[in-house]
């Protein structure tokens, strides 16, 4: 039984011009797979397209079977039923997902409350205690804070504690920690990891960049020009990839890693 299975899924633009190509991939229930391709190459659109949030004007045919239902033509209340509880998302800019005029806590409270229908002293508790599991600390502080009071890195943890706050069957995690540095990537690679093990939460990690993604997931599916290119075991990936495109995404995560070993060895 698969949590999340695409069969020929096809994105167009309102003009016709088809941006994902029949795209198939399916995740079993705790199951990471990574999406990946160069910029343009439809990963995007593919995770926005699992929650029923193509932009306007764009069709989607083929099938999207989250959970028990069928993405692909359904309604805007079914589409409601399963955002935050079977699928949710977190993107690669966390203001996205952010209010910037609404305290932290109150954005976090928003989702438990509406889910879990608590009210008062234990939603404050629910809260600090989200703010705590994406290891926050001063988790008071952090939920009194407005988005722009705490940093980028803070910020993203937050978007992951309302992603977590429904506990989702899978989390789609698009190019979370692209926007951060080096460090503090690392450091949310790392929450990320524990936190979906802890859950045995599904994975869907969409990322440019196969060094990143061959932390987190086990499968990986390239993706070039809205098609599937190559798909297998990141071992299998990075050690012998098949496709020239794979080659070169596995030389340039050679090269960054290389760079970054040889700077830190300054
Ligand atoms: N709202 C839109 N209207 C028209 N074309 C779009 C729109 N959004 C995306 N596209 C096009 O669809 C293609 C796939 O975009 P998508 O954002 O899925 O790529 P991506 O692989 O996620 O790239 P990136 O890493 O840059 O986000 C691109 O050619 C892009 O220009």
């Amino acid at each position: 039984m698969s949590i999340l299975d695409i069969r020929d899924l096809v994105i167009r633009t309102a003009d016709g011009r088809t941006l994902v190509d029949h795209l198939s991939l399916s995740l079993a229930p705790g199951e990471r797979l990574g999406l990946i391709g160069e910029s343009g190459s439809g990963k995007s659109l593919t995770s926005l397209a699992v929650l029923g949030l193509l932009p306007e004007g764009m069709t989607m045919s083929g099938s999207i079977e989250l959970g028990d239902t069928q993405i692909v033509g359904a309604s805007e209340r079914q589409l409601i039923r399963v955002r935050g509880h079977d699928a949710a998302i977190v993107f690669q800019e966390p203001l996205t997902a952010l209010d910037p005029l609404m305290r932290v806590g109150r954005q976090i409270a928003e989702p438990l409350g509406r889910r879990r229908g608590l009210k008062g002293t234990a939603l404050k508790r629910a809260v600090t205690a989200a703010l705590e599991q994406v290891r926050l600390p001063e988790p008071e502080r952090i939920a009194r804070a407005f988005p722009h009071e705490i940093s980028g890195g803070q910020r993203q943890r937050v978007a992951l504690a309302m992603a977590l706050a429904c506990d989702p069957r899978l989390l789609i995690a698009d190019e979370p920690t692209t926007a951060l540095d080096v460090t503090v990537q690392s450091e949310l690679l790392d929450l990320l990891d524990a936190l979906v093990r802890e859950r045995e939460m599904a994975v869907l990690f969409v990322s440019h960049d196969l060094a990143v993604v061959a932390k987190v997931a086990e499968r990986v599916l390239v993706l070039k020009d809205g098609r599937a290119v190559e798909e297998g075991a990141v071992r299998d990936i990075v050690n012998a990839p098949r496709e020239q495109y794979t080659k070169t995404l596995v030389d340039s995560a050679r090269q960054l890693e290389s760079a970054l070993v040889q700077r830190s060895g300054r």
